[in-house]
């Protein structure tokens, strides 16, 4: 990473690891996933949807990040609405990447979103993923000319290698703007319609059935207005940010459409004099002009319009009943481990509100019942690791003091240890501010956690109380819901001179396994000369 605050190769922003966790595969390819797919396929699918990606400086800000993790963010986002809407079988997926408008922002910005832009799609049209899996063509709509040379060079290679693909097409729109879009079109066109449509940059797509915003805010902002109003697409605004658009977001504009959809057919058959709207009349214009006029005729008779409209209706009173389920089933504890909403961002240590939740969670605790039998058992003693270690000393390590807050690792774990330290029980609260999947606790977290528990068992066991960690070995059997407390607890295997070799099992309250560790843990050479107090004071030895 360079020291500018753009920097322009970003992996590092987000760990691989945790966009892995986003991957597709992982996201809509589950049995759940392809049911709700499947049956929200059968209400109708449009052929095109475009998006307005707004918010990723917004969720930076709300969740206190660096802006450029806001923007990485964002294409995580891209990559999950993408996968929904290839899986659903959307033909085209339009998205506003960059707005020519958006130049006027810092020159560093500028230059880190357009290599973040064309970094991510060269990502993701190679190694195997969604836009290989689903065939996709990717088309770059916009006044290129603005671009750098490394990016158009890029971005046309994309094109390039994307371009016999025949599955579906996603049109990233960069740099654009609707004015822009019509003026150049005007330009060739006069003022014959037909061929300034030829002309518009989406003339190769189907026309626009649906207009998303993220973010809550009601404005076309100069996006596929054209598309927009000539279709009579279907604009909605969701509230959410848009990296933390998801499933929740994305169903319901679905089913508003299908219904929208429905209710536009019911009330043509019903209503024949009645005037269509745009949409309606797009929708079923194919239909129409598919239907000879002697068959049209046959479906005027009222026995035909009668099971035609049963199918209406038993298609409407499905969909409405799996909207209704959806609707009630949020949020299950299943479903919100798939589909987590977001929740808001950790509270700040110092605030009254953040005091006040660690206290809460400290009584709640003290009672676990868990912890009522150990505090019982005299084979036991209890301890609290970092309790006893000055602030100062406490402030630059990594779980008593950066992870150490509201919503992350809010309190002290709570270790219950055997007396001759072969085994501990350590309880401990996960918050919702350390996950990767939102919702889901990192796993690099998880790895922390079990470093740290068991490298106490290790080092007390160890001849000289010191010890390193030499090597972990962890196995994640299941995913770890955040906010909860957890156990971890670390048995000695076997001590052979400087090393120790222990391991550990992570369940939840329930006593359900979610991670187990191997780790061995070696005495340096010199380690007479390490101020052993402290450490034995951190690790909370003999009660401390
Ligand atoms: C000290 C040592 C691990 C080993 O150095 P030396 O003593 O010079 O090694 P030497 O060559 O004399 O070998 C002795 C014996 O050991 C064996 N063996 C050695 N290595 C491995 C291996 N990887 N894997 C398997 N075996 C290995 C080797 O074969 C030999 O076996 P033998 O006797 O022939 O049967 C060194 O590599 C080091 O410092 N690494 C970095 C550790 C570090 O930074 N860790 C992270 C920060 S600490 C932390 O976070 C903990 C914490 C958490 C929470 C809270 C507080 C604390």
């Amino acid at each position: 990473m360079t020291s500018t605050s753009y920097p322009t190769l970003k992996k590092d922003i987000i760990p691989e690891a945790t966009l892995s966790r986003y991957s597709s595969k992982q996201q809509f390819n589950d049995w759940k996933s392809r049911i709700l797919i499947s049956t929200l396929k059968r209400g109708g699918v449009p052929q095109h949807i475009g998006f307005i990606m707004d918010g990723n400086r917004r969720f930076a800000r709300a969740h206190n990040l660096a802006i450029k993790s806001g923007h990485e963010g964002g294409f995580l986002g891209l990559r999950r609405v993408l996968e929904f809407c290839l899986r659903l079988n959307v033909r085209t997926v339009s998205v506003y990447a960059f707005s020519i408008e958006n130049f006027n922002r810092g020159a560093e910005e500028v230059e880190y979103l357009m290599n973040l832009a064309s970094d991510k799609l060269d990502e993701i049209t190679q190694y195997g993923d969604i836009i290989q899996e689903h065939n996709v063509r990717i088309a770059v709509l916009g006044a290129k000319y603005l671009l750098d040379d490394d990016v158009r060079r890029k971005l046309e290679g994309i094109e390039e290698r994307t371009k016999d693909n025949d599955g579906a097409t996603l049109n990233i729109c960069m740099p654009y703007t609707s004015r822009d879009e019509m003026s150049s079109a005007m330009a060739v066109s006069g003022n014959d319609r037909k061929v300034f449509e030829k002309n518009l940059m989406t003339s190769h797509s189907p026309p626009l059935d649906i207009l998303v915003r993220s973010s809550g805010v009601n404005r076309f902002s100069d996006y596929l207005m054209y598309q927009a109003v000539h279709h009579g697409a279907h604009i909605q605004v969701v509230d959410a940010y848009w990296p933390d658009i998801g499933i929740s977001e994305l169903v319901p504009v679905l089913l508003n459409w299908q219904r929208m959809r429905w209710s536009s057919s019911l009330s043509n058959r019903y209503h024949p004099s009645s005037s269509p709207s745009l949409s309606s009349f797009r929708t079923f214009s194919t239909q129409h002009t598919a239907v000879k006029p002697q068959q049209r005729q046959q479906q005027q008779q009222p026995q035909k319009r009668t099971v035609s409209t049963s199918a209406y209706l038993v298609g409407g009173t499905l969909t409405l009943a799996c909207g209704y389920l959806l609707g009630s089933l949020y949020p299950p504890s299943a479903l919100t481990l798939l589909y987590p909403s977001a929740a808001p961002g950790p509270l700040s240590r110092e605030s009254a509100e953040g005091i006040a939740e660690m206290n809460r969670l400290e009584k709640e605790l003290q009672i676990l019942p868990h912890i009522q039998r150990l505090k019982a058992d005299r084979n036991y003693y209890e301890s609290r690791p970092y309790a006893q270690m000055d602030e100062a000393r406490t402030v630059n390590t990594l779980t008593a003091g950066a992870l150490r807050a509201p919503g992350r690792l809010p309190l002290a774990p709570l270790v219950h240890a055997l007396h001759d330290d072969s085994e501990a029980i350590v309880t401990l609260h996960v918050g919702r501010g350390v996950c990767g999947h939102d919702g889901i606790v990192h796993g690099g977290l998880i790895a922390t956690l079990f470093d740290e528990s068991l490298a106490r068992t290790a080092i007390l066991n160890l001849p000289g109380k010191i010890g390193v960690t030499a090597k972990l070995e962890v196995s994640y059997r299941a995913p770890l819901r955040a906010d909860q407390f957890i156990i971890i607890k670390s048995t000695l295997e076997k001590k052979d001179g400087r090393k120790a070799y222990v391991k550990a099992e992570l369940t939840d309250l329930d006593g359900k396994v979610h991670a187990q560790a191997n780790a061995l843990f070696i005495e340096p050479k010199y380690s007479f000369l390490a101020n052993k107090s402290n450490i034995r004071q951190a690790l909370g030895a003999d009660g401390k």
